[in-house]
């Protein structure tokens, strides 16, 4: 079984006592999760360097989910629903899962956890459904990031059950004016702006001068996320998960949120994989599988001599 040969991960306490893991590979890379929210809160490079966004005014308390990292949003994306704003996988208890079903094909990556999350009495009231919530967080040892969601309807009703979806991840960057994102140029978005009314994206990579709120539809499996300045790109890679928000509240928002710093906007992008659009249907006994890699690639890559070509289908 996958699990076997697994490296033991740290269990420590995280800010306001709140559970947290940490995987570790190679010199300094290292991955930390909170089981607050089953959630992602710092993926550092081999030379320690911080790659997510976390707010420094983040408040680690429930039921508020921690501004930054990656926030699980299930079963609801954003607005889209009755739901509150981005469902609550991201304000909820996750467990650690002991003895996880094995993958169709088997990783040789040791460093991982495996979360799980299951409706509380509470949940079925706002959520009337049964499911099992696998997520396994994977430290590859190249210090690639890799998340994979496992959905099971457990309903015993007969009833199936639709949900949207993202992983709402928040990259760090050196100074928004200096990023551009490569890969959704010419595709179909929806613009939360514009009360989610469809536009379609111009011919060039995507830059920043204002606030961005943006649902792509059907986007490539790959993305690359440019940082000139830092002279690094992250390439985001997805299965299952058709759409890609792209988010920054810019200034005014910025102001307006009581858990983000006035100017912080300038240094993340959320750039996230996700299934919103259609929206997942499972019937019982069916299970979804939507899956986020993240790798960071080197400055002699991407400083001028970008090939998008090869970013995004080599
Ligand atoms: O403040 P929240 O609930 O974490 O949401 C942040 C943003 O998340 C983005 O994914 C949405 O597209 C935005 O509309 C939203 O403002």
């Amino acid at each position: 079984m996958a699990t076997s040969s697994k490296v033991p991960v740290e269990h420590v306490k995280g800010v306001n006592g709140l559970e947290k893991v940490i995987l570790r590979e190679g010199r300094k890379c290292s991955v930390e999760v909170y089981l607050y929210g089953g959630h992602v809160t710092s993926w550092k490079n081999n030379n320690g360097e911080e790659l997510l966004f976390v707010s420094s005014k983040a408040i680690f308390k429930p039921p508020k989910a921690i501004r930054g990292g990656i926030p699980i949003c299930f079963p609801q994306f954003s607005s889209h629903g009755s739901l509150e704003q981005h469902g609550f996988a991201r304000n909820r208890f996750w467990s650690i899962d002991t003895d996880p079903p094995p993958f169709p094909t088997n990783t040789t990556y040791k460093t991982f956890v495996d979360l799980i999350l299951k409706p509380s009495e509470e949940d079925i009231k706002i959520w009337p459904h049964s499911y099992e919530f696998r997520l396994r967080i994977t430290l590859g040892p190249g210090g690639d990031l890799m998340l994979i969601s496992r959905i099971r309807n457990t309903n015993l009703d007969g009833k199936p059950f639709s949900f949207t979806f993202a992983y709402h991840t928040y990259f760090s960057v050196s100074d928004i004016s200096e990023v551009r994102v490569e890969g959704l140029e010419t595709l179909d978005y929806l613009d939360n702006l514009e009360e989610k009314e469809r536009f379609t994206e111009q011919g060039d990579a995507i830059t920043f001068e204002s606030e961005v709120d943006k649902i792509y539809l059907s986007a490539l499996n790959k993305i690359a996320i440019i940082d000139h300045e830092k002279k690094r790109t992250f390439v985001l890679r997805k299965e299952g998960l058709p759409d890609a928000v792209v988010w920054n509240p810019w200034d005014k928002k910025a102001k307006a949120m009581a858990d983000f710093g006035d100017d912080e906007y300038k240094h993340m992008l959320c750039v996230e994989a996700a299934a919103i659009e259609k929206p997942i249907t499972l019937r019982p006994g069916e299970e979804w599988k939507g899956k986020q890699e993240l790798i960071v690639v080197p400055s002699s890559y991407c400083s001028g001599q970008l090939d998008p070509q090869r970013v995004l289908f080599g």
